[in-house]
This record gives C-alpha cells, sequence and structure tokens, in this order.
C-alpha cells in the first residue's frame, strides 16, 4: 500500500485528482466511483479540471435500495451533482435503487461490471471498515448483493436525512471481490473517526470483520489519509 497523508482535504483532492489524471494519460477507460464526504474534494479538484471523461464509462459503488435516483440522497442524484452534471462520461452506471428484485439487480449489475472491467476504484471508509455497503463479515468473495445495513451504518449517514427512520435499511453494493477486480484502487479517509479503521486496515489482520483488511492483498493501492486519520498508525 503506497500511503499518502495530506495537510487536509483540500490537498487530498489535488493529489486524487492528479491520480485521476495519471491513469487517464495512462489510457484508463473505466472508473469506479464512490459517494460520501471524503471523495467530494476530489471530485471537485476534477470537475474544475481539464480532463475529459466524455469517452470513459464510470460505475459507482453502490446506492440505497428503495429510493429513486431523483431522491437528493440518493447516490446517483449525489453523482450527478458532484460529477456528471459538470463533468460528463459517455455512460454512469449506478446500482438501480428502485429495482426490488435483489437478485435481479445483482445479475444486472455484475453483468456490466463484466463487461466494463474497472482500471481505477476509488473508495471511501466506513468508521467499521466498511468500503461500499459491504458490511464487516461481508465474504471476500462476494460479489453485487443485497446489504442490510448496520446500526452504525445507518446512525453515520443519518445526517444526511431529515432523520434516521428516513435511512433506508437496504443497500445495493458492488462486492468484495468486485472492488478487488479493479486494476488500481484508490482509497481516502479523513478525521479522527476514520482513525482506528485505517489502523486496521493497514497494519490488522486480513480479515472479513475488517472489510478494508483485504486490501493488503491488492498489487497497486494509494490510502490518501489526513494526519489524524493516520493518528492510529
Ligand atoms: N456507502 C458509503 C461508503 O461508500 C462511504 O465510504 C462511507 C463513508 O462516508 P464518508 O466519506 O461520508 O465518511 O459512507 C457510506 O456508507
Amino acid at each position: 500500500m503506497d500511503i499518502k497523508i495530506v495537510e487536509n482535504q483540500l490537498a487530498g483532492g489535488r493529489l486524487g485528482q492528479q491520480i485521476f489524471a495519471d491513469a487517464l494519460a495512462q489510457g484508463a477507460n473505466v472508473f469506479g466511483l464512490a459517494t460520501g464526504s471524503t471523495p467530494i474534494s476530489i471530485y471537485d479538484q476534477i470537475t474544475a479540471s481539464d480532463l475529459d471523461f466524455s469517452d470513459k464509462i464510470s460505475i459507482n459503488l453502490d446506492e440505497y435500495k428503495g429510493i429513486s435516483g431523483t431522491h437528493p440522497q440518493s447516490y446517483r442524484y449525489f453523482m450527478d451533482k458532484h460529477f456528471f452534471s459538470k463533468k460528463p462520461f459517455k455512460a454512469s452506471y449506478v446500482p438501480n435503487g428502485l429495482n426490488p428484485d435483489g437478485a435481479d439487480e445483482a445479475k444486472k449489475y455484475d453483468a456490466i461490471l463484466a463487461e466494463y472491467p474497472r482500471d481505477l476504484q476509488i473508495l471511501g471508509l466506513g468508521q467499521n471498515g466498511h468500503i461500499g455497503f459491504n458490511e464487516p463479515g461481508t465474504p471476500f468473495d462476494s460479489t453485487t448483493h443485497e446489504v442490510e445495513l448496520t446500526a452504525s451504518t445507518i446512525e453515520a449517514n443519518a445526517r444526511f436525512f431529515d432523520n434516521e427512520n428516513e435511512v433506508p435499511k437496504q443497500a445495493y453494493s458492488m462486492g468484495i471481490q468486485s472492488i478487488m477486480d479493479a486494476k488500481q484502487i484508490l482509497i481516502v479517509a479523513y478525521g479522527q473517526n476514520k482513525a482506528a479503521a485505517v489502523a486496521s486496515m493497514i497494519n490488522g489482520p486480513v480479515t472479513e470483520n475488517v472489510p478494508a483488511s483485504i486490501l493488503q492483498k491488492h498489487a497497486n493501492v494509494t490510502v490518501i489519509l489526513d494526519a489524524d486519520s493516520a493518528s492510529q498508525l
């Protein structure tokens, strides 16, 4: 793992933008994207740059089940707002939260992932070590699946909703194997509340109890941290 400690999120955004630029220069065609507050500074730097994704593909990690892409808290809405409306791709895939059939949605999304192997995958990190919506205990060989969100994730995401009851209880997520299939991975974490998860991801045993710990086994991972999230290393 190539660990970069940056001064603040703006510096992390610049570094992340550079990693995207380098991938583009090396011929990357398919970009795996993530939501959450963490990647926003990278997306801000990218959308303000002259990078061109108009003939590239993006595939997002996950989406809440049961809300449409026009819901302000859906991940499709987030991506439109922070990225695609400013910097469009040729095609952008996000799981369809309105598909009531989890097995069907998983099959369709896995077909998209198989058609477009990702060159670069960006990830945030959950406080419990989750990546995408792969909560602790998710098998390392998982592909796209329907997820029951844990109480801690619902609580962590409640700040974006009017109240905790409105946070969807399920989501669709790429699996851990799907994430590991990307050629290159960029994982980003800021703040004291991520410090324990960062330490377990980097120095802990590789265990399904800490989904991000599997990244120790990937050949090309860059980790962007700030001093707070790196404080337990
Ligand atoms: N499904 C997302 C994850 O992909 C994200 O990494 C995590 C952390 O979010 P934040 O970056 O806001 O801390 O939140 C959600 O649970």
